[in-house]
């Protein structure tokens, strides 16, 4: 069922919701950046940014966010959840600026008696009481119904009726939220369109959760169900299992069902990294739009068929992500994956020796080594016997850690046709390195790119015989390279990956384009 045209807002609880992700906790200067990212680069309709009374540190968070939104006139649209309080929440919320309240009131009667001991006709005395003062206080009001899914399940009466004695009430959205992330997209269908049906008047949000990995689906239900707005955070944060991811439910909403949204999708990627970098949870490398692998093609056979037309291109198109399309290199490329990284890196071969090198890339993917795009050109170097990339070369090095003093490195080096030696000392036995080659290839005019990443790997079920692999991305003030090394010592796979970026650099100087 597609329905085309209507425009369905999304919420994004990123900097709430997510911050309940377990270990993330998000710096006021953090929150900051992530709000102005999703307001005006991802552009969301509105943006929950924190619980009341958490802390000042959060009171600080919200009032610089808002300040910030006020001078764009988007203030209305950073939200703050509340509790039923009388009137503490409020306070703090207004004390920090904010102008919209998510008072968070009991979608079952299971919370609304097991958790705070109220009656149906208690807690609507308490929740109105709460709007009162926060309507009163120029605040706007949205209101959760916290476990309305077990609540709706259970005891539809009582959902019903404190809708009904709420909707009087000057509400904005009634947020109907999967609290444990027990619905089916069926019952979120069947449950929201008997709420919309039942109360027209009214704007409903979804808020799903994905203990049973079907929170974006739940979230496509509830907008074709008639749901308002929905709500998504950035990278599936959230508490336990998470929430939906906003990537996913942008290009479903907008794709699979013909629904208007104002997201950008151009920088849906640069989001997602943001937040991966600041809540220190990495994304899985196939994570849908946002993962480093997803617009990668690995076997030969597709490779072959974007050759000869796009032939394995969907909607999901790289560019429209302001991202790129790659063809993995290993035992399961073939001709075409050879001939679209040789594109991208400008070189040409005869057939023949794309084929010597083809059967080296499949050789050294049976070996469990991976292939970057940046290795191609030392192993059609090696495959040919070219000295182009060999312009650098280690010839000897000690690098000594002791504990409570900085590490040394003592380098011999060749940079062309000239040896040099050089002293280094720094912070771990990697720095120290950096040091005494920055020493080196200063003599020659040159200077190191700064490191923009460092990963190292061991392979899963690691040993302490394991060989490592480094891989460093470096940014060279004319775009980034990624380069990789092997070694058994962690620190020899960091001084691989870098003699590999600076044979890299030393050609592209020699050979601009
Ligand atoms: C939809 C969701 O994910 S809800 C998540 C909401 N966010 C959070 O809980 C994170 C922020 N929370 C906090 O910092 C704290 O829990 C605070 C400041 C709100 C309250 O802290 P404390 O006073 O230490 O209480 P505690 O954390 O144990 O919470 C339990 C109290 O909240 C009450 N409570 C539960 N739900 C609500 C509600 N919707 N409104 C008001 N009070 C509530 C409970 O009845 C209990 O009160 P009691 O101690 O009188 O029995």
């Amino acid at each position: 069922m597609t329905e085309t045209g209507r425009y369905v807002r999304i919420l994004d609880t990123t900097l709430r919701d997510g911050e309940q992700t377990q270990g993330v906790s998000f710096s006021p200067d953090e929150k900051v950046n992530i709000a102005k990212a999703l307001l005006e680069l991802v552009r969301v309709d509105r943006i929950e940014v924190a619980s009341a009374r958490v802390s000042s540190g959060e009171a600080d968070a919200v009032s610089r966010i808002v300040q910030w939104a006020e001078e764009r006139g988007l203030a209305e649209r950073v939200e703050v959840l509340g509790f039923v309080d009388h009137g503490i929440s409020v306070d703090w919320i207004q004390g920090a600026g904010g102008r919209v309240i998510n008072l968070l009131a009991k979608g079952s009667e299971k919370h609304c008696h097991g958790q705070l001991g109220k009656t149906l006709d208690g807690h609507v005395a308490d929740v109105r009481e709460t709007i009162a003062l926060a309507l009163d206080r120029g605040l706007a009001v949205n209101l959760y119904l916290e476990d309305w899914s077990n609540g709706y399940r259970d005891c539809p009466a009582y959902v019903f009726e404190l809708v009904e004695r709420l909707a009087e009430c000057g509400i904005g959205h009634f947020m109907l939220p999967d609290t444990l992330g027990v619905m089916t997209p069926e019952r979120v269908f069947a449950a929201i369109s008997d709420m919309v049906g039942r109360f027209p008047a009214l704007h409903f949000d979804f808020h799903p959760h994905n203990d049973y990995g079907l929170a974006t689906a739940n979230v496509l239900a509830a907008a074709q169900a008639g749901a308002a707005a929905v709500h998504c955070t950035v990278n599936c944060l959230g508490e336990r299992a998470g929430n939906a991811s906003l990537a996913e439910v942008a290009v479903n909403l907008r794709d699979q069902l013909g629904f208007e949204i104002g997201v950008d999708e151009t920088h849906l990627a640069r989001v997602s990294e943001l937040v991966e970098y600041f809540s220190g949870k990495r994304i899985a490398d196939n994570a849908p739009i946002v993962g480093a692998d997803v617009f990668t093609q690995t076997a030969g056979i597709h490779a072959d068929g974007d050759k000869k037309g796009s032939l394995y291109h969907s909607r999901l198109s790289p560019e429209r992500f302001a991202r790129r399309r790659n063809y993995a290199l290993g035992k399961l490329a073939g001709k075409a994956s050879l001939a679209k990284n040789l594109e991208r890196l400008d070189i040409e071969l005869s057939d023949d020796n794309q084929r010597k090198v083809l059967k080296r890339i499949v050789e050294l993917g049976d070996s469990k080594k991976s292939i970057t795009t940046e290795d191609l050109p030392f192993i059609i170097a090696e495959v040919l016997e070219s000295q182009d990339y060999n312009h650098a070369e280690l010839l000897a090095c000690s690098v000594a850690s002791t504990l409570d003093l900085e590490s040394t490195a003592s380098i011999r080096l060749r940079l062309d046709d000239e040896i040099y030696t050089a002293v280094g000392s720094g912070n771990g036995g990697f720095d120290a390195f950096v040091s005494a080659l920055a020493k080196v290839v200063k003599r020659r005019g040159l200077s190191l790119p700064s490191l923009a990443n460092y990963e190292v790997r061991i392979p899963r079920g690691g040993r302490t015989d394991a060989l490592t692999e480094c891989s460093i991305t470096w940014d060279t003030g004319q775009g980034e390279l990624r380069t990789r090394g092997v070694h058994a010592n962690q620190v020899f796979a960091a001084i691989a990956a870098t003699l590999r970026m600076l044979n890299i650099l030393m050609h592209r100087a020699m050979n601009p384009r």
